[in-house]
């Protein structure tokens, strides 16, 4: 069954990237210009925007049935039902919310909305093993293709981005990786890149420049990163020591949503490093990265799904097979939609 797909030119009423009767679809059916962006209003009339990249024009992915019916169960409210009633601190929130304006009181909330999220992270990995393998590979590529093709990530100078791991069925980045590094430091298109490491299991992660593949060695959860030290004993440079800033970061996670909620792997690691060179910036007066995720279809959310505990830090875009979804009002500036 063939459950979405992106047509060329006129505008359409298909259902898109599966949210048959969502709010992402009506807004993306409201316009579809000649040019391939979509400009469209929500039903509560606030301002949305989604570009898409012209390769998109013919995309028309096959969502197989048993990721397809997956998905279907994790929008449906059945399932909502069955998660652990949402708190007031964790849903309902308006959007664009800011994760301050959400405090648990107490102890008991705040287990709570990590019984939510662990609920919500097992079915997610459900529904991404269920993924075609093929279709999981068609969406790399596209994700891929919309990152190497956008004016702000040609721009771009320096950034973090994670090592995908297959095994988590992550979005890949290798080929965004490979781009990146093909290029000598000298080269007028290249870009500084630095890859995740962990530290320790008290949420402590570093960010290590890497100029080559084998920079990299498995970790304990056979997972790309770099040694703090290369090959010839050098100390590799550490983000958080750089004297220049960071113009994007890259993000994984498990599931997203159109409010910038992203929901982690329950480590804890991307939210402290993320409020750290947050901070970092601010104290240096540096203009704040662009955080960005990528993720399949079957991981964006309905609105209010995704449980927020103030430690979260909201991304400011999205990039999913139907293009870029920018969330706060600097990646409407900078992605320019
Ligand atoms: N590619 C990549 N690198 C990354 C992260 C990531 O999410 N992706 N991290 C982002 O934090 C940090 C590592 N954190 C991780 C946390 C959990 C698991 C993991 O294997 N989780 C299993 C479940 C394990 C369990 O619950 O016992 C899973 O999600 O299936 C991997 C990495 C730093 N590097
Ligand atoms: N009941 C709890 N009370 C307080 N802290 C908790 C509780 N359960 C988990 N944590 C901590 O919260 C952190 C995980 O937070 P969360 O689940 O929001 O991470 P995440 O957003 O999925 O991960 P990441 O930031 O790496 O993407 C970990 O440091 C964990 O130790």
């Amino acid at each position: 069954m063939v459950k979405y797909q992106l047509l060329q030119g006129n505008r359409t009423n298909l259902p898109v990237n599966g949210f048959q009767n969502s709010t992402i679809g009506s807004r993306l059916t409201n316009q579809l210009s000649p040019a391939g962006v979509h400009l469209g209003r929500s039903p509560k009339h606030r301002k949305w925007a989604i570009s898409e990249a012209p390769m998109l024009r013919n995309y028309k992915p096959l969502l197989p049935i048993a990721a397809n019916s997956l998905f279907n169960h994790i929008q449906s409210s059945a399932f909502q039902q069955s998660l652990p009633p949402l708190s007031r601190f964790s849903s309902g929130c308006p959007k664009m919310a800011t994760n301050e304006s959400i405090k648990p009181e107490n102890e008991d909330q705040l287990k709570h909305i990590f019984d939510q999220k662990r609920v919500l992270r097992s079915s997610v990995r459900k529904a991404l093993k269920a993924m075609d393998p093929s279709l999981r590979s068609q969406e790399d590529n596209v994700i891929q293709s919309i990152v190497l093709e956008a004016p702000w990530f040609k721009s771009t100078q320096r950034l973090c981005a994670y090592v995908s791991c297959s095994a988590l069925r992550e979005v890949d980045t290798s080929r965004l990786l490979s781009e990146i590094l093909q290029h000598p430091p000298k080269d007028g298109y290249s870009k500084k890149i630095y890859v995740p490491r962990v530290e320790d299991k008290n949420s402590h992660m570093r960010m290590f420049n890497i100029s080559r593949m084998d920079d990299l060695i498995a970790n304990s959860m056979n997972i790309l990163e770099p040694a703090p030290v290369d090959s010839d004993g050098n100390e590799r440079e550490d983000v958080m020591q750089t004297k220049d800033p960071i113009d994007l970061f890259l993000l994984p996670g498990l599931a997203f949503d159109k409010s910038g909620r992203r929901l982690g792997r329950g480590g804890g690691y991307y939210d402290t490093f993320l409020k750290n060179y947050q901070e970092l910036a601010k104290a240096q007066n540096w203009k704040q990265p662009l955080l960005v995720a990528l993720s399949y279809s079957v991981q964006i959310m309905d609105e209010g799904i995704i449980p927020l505990t103030p430690k979260d830090v909201l991304v400011d875009a999205l990039v999913s097979p139907s293009g870029v979804i920018p969330i706060s009002s600097a990646a409407l500036d900078i992605m320019k939609v």
